[in-house]
């Protein structure tokens, strides 16, 4: 279709929408485990961007990763007041491996690129418009909007419009604005890969030509796109939206069922993960009675668990709620808690 409009004659400009007023919600996460079907998003973006004649994205619902990556390739970007635009790729363990890292720090700089693209987070209209990322908002159709827009820009010649030919806007200490926000990212990502590579591909937009970085982009999404977090990030986005679906035989729902509120609770087993429930429920403001039949393993559960209550009431400058919890080594002296369970 795009290859009709563009190589037609009579068509002077072109419109890319989506469906069901959502423009894009960027690559289908399912496909990343099987191999790869269908035109490749990288060269269909730069046929759009190359294009000899304007393309204008008209954004309504979501632009999302590839989505926001496509409209990036278009000249113009026209959205609606209610649309939602960001390269959420950190989330399932990747980068904006379409040209995102590339093009964005081009289009509204290095540290708005690194903030949305190390985050993640969507931004409204208003503050893409903002941020220089859209062209315009608009609260009527979206669509028509773009058409008229469209006409209006039919005769100008798209080449000044191309953002992988922009510079990246200068920035007074592009090393010291990277040491920091790179020793930021790794204090919050804790382990995690995605975020520091993405850190690596603004910092490639920042300093290479764009045909270089975008092998640079490609390299460092080659190590994220096969790593084990990358598959465990992906597992938890389904698993997050299937646990909302999830119900016992009867037909109850969590989001259906009144909720009981619990003030005693008792925790069996204090390996790792009992000692982790345990504190979170007593951070809780629940009352706990943690057993262990193991002697040796419940003095050591008695010593980390005070000692993770006394760290977390520092950082939030509260009293440890030692008197919250009781310990046990007999079994058989199981209380009628609201809750029970071990790990
Ligand atoms: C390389 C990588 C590239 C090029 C990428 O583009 S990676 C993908 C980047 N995009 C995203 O991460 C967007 C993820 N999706 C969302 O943020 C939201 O789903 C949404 C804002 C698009 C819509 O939100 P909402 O209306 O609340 O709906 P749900 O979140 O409940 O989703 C509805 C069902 O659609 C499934 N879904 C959503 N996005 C994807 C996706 N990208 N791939 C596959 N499936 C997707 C979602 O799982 C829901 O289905 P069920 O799980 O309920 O069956």
């Amino acid at each position: 279709m795009m290859d009709k409009a563009l190589s037609d004659r009579k068509v002077k400009s072109v419109v890319i929408c989506g469906h069901n007023g959502k423009f894009c919600g960027g690559a289908d996460i399912r496909e990343f485990s099987s191999p790869l079907t269908g035109p490749l998003l990288i060269p269909v973006i730069q046929g759009v961007e190359s294009a000899a004649k304007p393309v204008v994205a008209a954004i309504e619902g979501v632009a999302l990763g590839g989505g926001l990556e496509l409209a990036l390739g278009c000249h113009y970007r026209i959205a609606n007041s209610k649309a939602r635009l960001g390269l959420p790729e950190v989330h399932l363990g990747l980068l904006p491996g379409a040209g995102g890292s590339q093009r964005l720090p081009r289009l509204i700089g290095v540290p708005a690129a690194l903030d949305l693209i190390t985050t993640g987070r969507h931004v409204t209209a208003a503050e893409a418009l903002q941020l220089g990322l859209v062209d315009r908002v608009t609260d009527r159709n979206t669509v028509d909007e773009a058409v008229k827009f469209a006409l209006s820009v039919a005769d100008q010649s798209p080449q000044s419009r191309r953002i992988s030919t922009f510079p990246c806007p200068r920035h007074p200490d592009l090393d010291a604005l990277f040491e920091d926000v790179m020793q930021r990212v790794r204090q919050r990502a804790r382990g995690a890969l995605a975020p520091v590579a993405c850190v690596r591909a603004v910092r490639a937009a920042a300093t290479l030509p764009f045909p270089q970085g975008m092998e640079r982009e490609r390299e460092l999404m080659a190590t994220l796109f096969t790593s084990g977090q990358a598959r465990a990030q992906q597992y938890h986005f389904f698993a997050q939206r299937a646990v909302g679906r999830w119900s016992m035989p009867s037909g109850a729902r969590w989001d259906k069922t009144k909720p009981v509120a619990v003030h005693k609770a008792m925790v069996i087993g204090l390996g790792t993960m009992g000692r982790g429930i345990a504190v979170a429920l007593v951070q809780a403001g629940v009352s706990v009675v943690a057993m262990e039949t193991n002697e040796k393993q419940l003095t050591d559960a008695k010593q980390a668990i005070s000692s993770m209550l006394e760290r977390g009431a520092k950082r939030r400058g509260v009293a440890p709620a030692l008197d919250k919890i009781r310990y046990s080594s007999d079994h058989s002296r199981r209380s009628r808690s609201a809750l029970t369970g071990g790990p």
